[in-house]
């Protein structure tokens, strides 16, 4: 039986050569150089290294105006208030283009830059309802077959302070969002308990991943992670429930990030970092090396929280490296794998990876190896999707539907 493609001449991180058959968009055989399989299509990738397709862990399709008129940034007027940058984003929201149109133009970057898994929180709540939710939802139909996209419902606007959103978070999952959020359930919602009440009412009744935004600070953070890796235990929830940002464990004591980073791993609750600008941060390699999955994403794209972020996960690697202070090569390779295996762990991906049985998922890159590609950062990349070429040299070629 012939396959569909046989990608010849790829090039594996560590040097091996190998040519990669597909079948059905999933990888149906590895072989050696030597062994040519009979397929319908042959794409010769000429000795190129080739890499699983990055998962981007975090980042907003709703709010960004990547591709809209530049929205110069705002700062707070005292110090990171969260409430402040939410009023920001509703203003410019107001006088923006089209949702659809700039979720479009964000996905076109990202997948352009190779990734093939998402996760994208949308707001839910008092102040949009279920609108952007809506909105996003069609988006991602319409990229089926470039793009996987799982949706977080998150209420920006809090869960208590916000009237209706816990019922409207019940009704985003009804309507296709495959996660319930949270935000910050001290500082915003000042009710941690009544706040994962709702949170993890939602997951239980949906049997839903839950995905918590928490920007809160020092000991403050530290609790409230501790109150969600409680909760997740309790419910039997391991492997299933992420915290975003987390810039608490990089505020506090080495000894309480050890407890911390302990009580996390045991309860498999995951960390998502963007190693975002002046902030602390959560310490990549202590949490890895105690057993804690860490994942990435580019968060704001060009949004009413920063201007940065241009959807490329293979320069958030970068950053993530430059943070952390990575040189080693082993190094280098751990902030690769923050943004490629780390994330599909994260979001339970199935099929990810380049292995027989997985989809067919894979970007090709002029570096020498994954070190080389973290610091150089290298263009004139090819995106498969389920063994399907869907973009070159950053344009989308795959056809949306
Ligand atoms: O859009 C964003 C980004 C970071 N934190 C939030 O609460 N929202």
């Amino acid at each position: 039986m012939a396959f569909d493609t046989i990608f010849l001449n790829a090039r594996f991180d560590g040097g091996a050569r190998h040519h990669i058959a597909v079948a059905d968009g999933r990888i149906a055989a590895i072989t050696s150089v030597d062994e040519r399989p009979a397929a319908n299509e042959t794409i010769d990738l000429g000795n190129v290294l080739v890499v699983p397709g990055f998962v981007e862990g975090h980042i907003h399709l709703d709010t960004s105006f990547y591709g809209d008129a530049w929205r110069p940034h705002k700062p707070c007027t005292n110090g990171f208030d969260v409430h402040e940058r939410v009023a920001f984003q509703a203003q410019n929201m107001a006088v923006s283009a089209p949702m659809d149109v700039r979720a479009r133009n964000q996905l076109d970057l990202c997948i352009g830059h190779g990734t093939t898994q998402m996760r994208s929180h949308v707001m839910v709540d008092g102040s949009v309802g279920l609108k952007s939710l809506e909105t996003i939802l069609r988006v991602r139909e319409e990229h089926r077959g470039l793009i996987d996209i799982q949706l977080v419902a998150f209420p920006q606007s809090g869960i208590l302070m916000s009237p209706g959103t816990p019922q409207l978070l019940d009704e985003a999952i009804g309507l296709g969002a495959d996660l319930v959020g949270g935000l910050d359930p001290a500082s915003f919602d000042r009710d941690i308990e009544k706040h994962l009440d709702v949170v993890f009412g939602v997951a239980g009744k949906h049997g839903v991943d839950v995905d918590i935004h928490l920007h809160d600070m020092g000991t403050l953070g530290a609790f409230e992670i501790e109150q969600i890796a409680a909760r997740t235990r309790a419910l039997g929830m391991e492997g299933r429930v992420a915290v975003s940002h987390a810039y608490g464990l990089g505020d506090i004591s080495m000894d309480q990030l050890k407890k911390i980073a302990d009580t996390l791993a045991r309860s498999g609750v995951a960390i998502m970092t963007n190693a975002p600008g002046a902030r602390p941060f959560p310490p990549i390699l202590a949490l890895r090396n105690a057993g804690v999955t860490v994942f990435s994403g580019n968060d704001n794209i060009r949004d009413s929280w920063w201007p940065y972020g241009d959807g490329d996960m293979l320069r958030r690697a970068t950053t993530l490296g430059y943070r952390s202070g990575f040189n080693i090569d082993e190094e280098l390779r751990i902030a690769f794998d923050v943004v490629t295996v780390s994330g599909a762990r994260a979001l339970r991906l199935e099929g990810y990876g380049l292995c027989v049985g997985a989809k067919a998922d894979f970007v090709t890159l002029n570096a020498e190896h994954i070190p080389e590609a973290v610091v150089g950062v290298p263009q004139g990349r090819s995106v498969y999707k389920e063994g399907k070429l869907v973009a070159c040299d950053g344009k989308i070629v795959g056809k949306r539907g």
